[in-house]
C-alpha cells in the first residue's frame, strides 16, 4: 500500500505539504533500517508513525534532522530540501522532541525552554509566553530535575514550541504518562496542529496514536506496510501481523 497522503482539505481547499519524503533509504552496514519509505505530512495535519520495535521510526526521524545519511530518497520541507547541517533546522522552522526527555539536567525550566530560542530577537518574552501556555510558569526557575516526570515531558515540549515550528516531530511523547496526563498531551498536539503546524508523532501507544492523529503510518522492518486513517489502519490485516504477539498499548 502506498503511503502518499491524498490531500487534506479544509474549506474545499487542499492543504499543502509541509514534510515530503520520497522513495527514503538508510542503511547500517548490512541493515536496511529504512528502504524505500515514502510519506507526507501537511500543513495542519498530524500524522502518526507507529510500528513494532526497531522499525526505523526513530531512523526516520534522524533523516530528517540531519543526523543520519540517506542511502537514497529526498526529503524536503514546504518544497525545498533540507540542509544537511542539523544544526540549521530551527531556521527551516522544524523541532523535534526526543524519545528521553533530553533535558539539561543543571538547568532551571525557564533556561530549558529558552535554549530551544536562541538567536531569536526576545527569546524571553517567548519563553514566557510558552511557559504560561503550558502552566510551567509556577516553575520556571525550578531546577527542571527537581519537577515530576509529567512536567519534565512537558518542559521538553515547551522547549519544542517556544521556537513556533512550522513543522514538528514528536518521538513517543506519551511514554512514561499517566492517561490525565496523556488526554492533556493529545489536547496540546491538536491545538498545536490546529495553528498549521505539520506534527509527525511516533509513538507506542497506539489508542493514543489513533484518537489523535489525522492519518497513520505503519513501518515494519523499514518498510511502510500500511497508511491511512486511523480506522483504515486499524482494520489493516498486515498491521496486525506486525503487531502480533507484542503488546500495542502500553
Ligand atoms: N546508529 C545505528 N547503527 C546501527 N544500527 C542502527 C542504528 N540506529 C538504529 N539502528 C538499527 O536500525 C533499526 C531501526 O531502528 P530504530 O531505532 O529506527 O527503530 P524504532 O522503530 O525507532 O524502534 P523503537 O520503537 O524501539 O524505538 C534497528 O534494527 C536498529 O537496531
Amino acid at each position: 500500500m502506498s503511503a502518499q497522503m491524498t490531500p487534506v482539505r479544509t474549506g474545499g481547499e487542499p492543504r499543502s505539504p509541509r514534510l515530503s519524503i520520497h522513495g527514503l533509504s538508510v542503511r547500517f552496514g548490512g541493515l536496511s533500517a529504512l528502504d524505500d519509505v515514502s510519506l507526507e505530512v501537511r500543513e495542519g495535519e498530524v500524522v502518526g508513525l507507529i510500528g513494532p520495535n526497531g522499525a526505523g521510526k526513530t531512523t526516520l526521524f534522524n533523516a530528517v534532522c540531519g543526523l543520519v545519511r540517506p542511502s537514497a530518497g529526498t526529503i524536503t520541507v514546504d518544497g525545498v530540501p533540507l540542509p544537511p547541517d542539523p544544526t540549521r533546522l530551527s531556521a527551516r522552522g522544524v523541532a523535534r522532541t526526543l524519545q528521553g526527555l533530553g533535558l539539561f539536567r543543571g538547568l532551571t525550566v525557564r533556561e530549558n525552554v529558552l535554549a530551544g530560542r536562541l538567536g531569536a530577537h526576545d527569546p524571553g518574552t517567548d519563553a514566557q509566553r510558552q511557559l504560561d501556555a503550558l502552566d510551567l510558569a509556577g516553575h520556571a526557575d525550578r531546577p527542571v530535575g527537581d519537577l515530576p516526570y509529567p512536567e519534565q515531558k512537558k518542559v521538553a515540549l515547551a522547549r519544542a514550541l517556544v521556537a513556533q515550528p512550522s513543522l514538528l516531530l514528536l518521538d513517543e511523547p506519551a511514554g512514561g504518562l499517566g492517561s490525565e496526563d496523556i488526554a492533556a498531551l493529545g489536547d496540546l498536539i491538536r491545538r498545536t496542529a490546529a495553528t498549521g503546524c505539520a506534527v509527525l508523532l511516533v509513538e507506542h501507544h497506539v489508542d493514543f496514536v489513533m484518537s489523535v492523529c489525522d492519518r497513520v503510518v505503519v513501518l515494519d522492518f523499514g518498510r511502510v506496510i500500511a497508511s491511512g486513517t486511523p480506522d483504515e489502519v486499524a482494520g489493516d490485516p498486515a498491521v496486525d501481523e506486525a503487531y502480533l504477539g507484542i503488546e500495542v498499548s502500553r
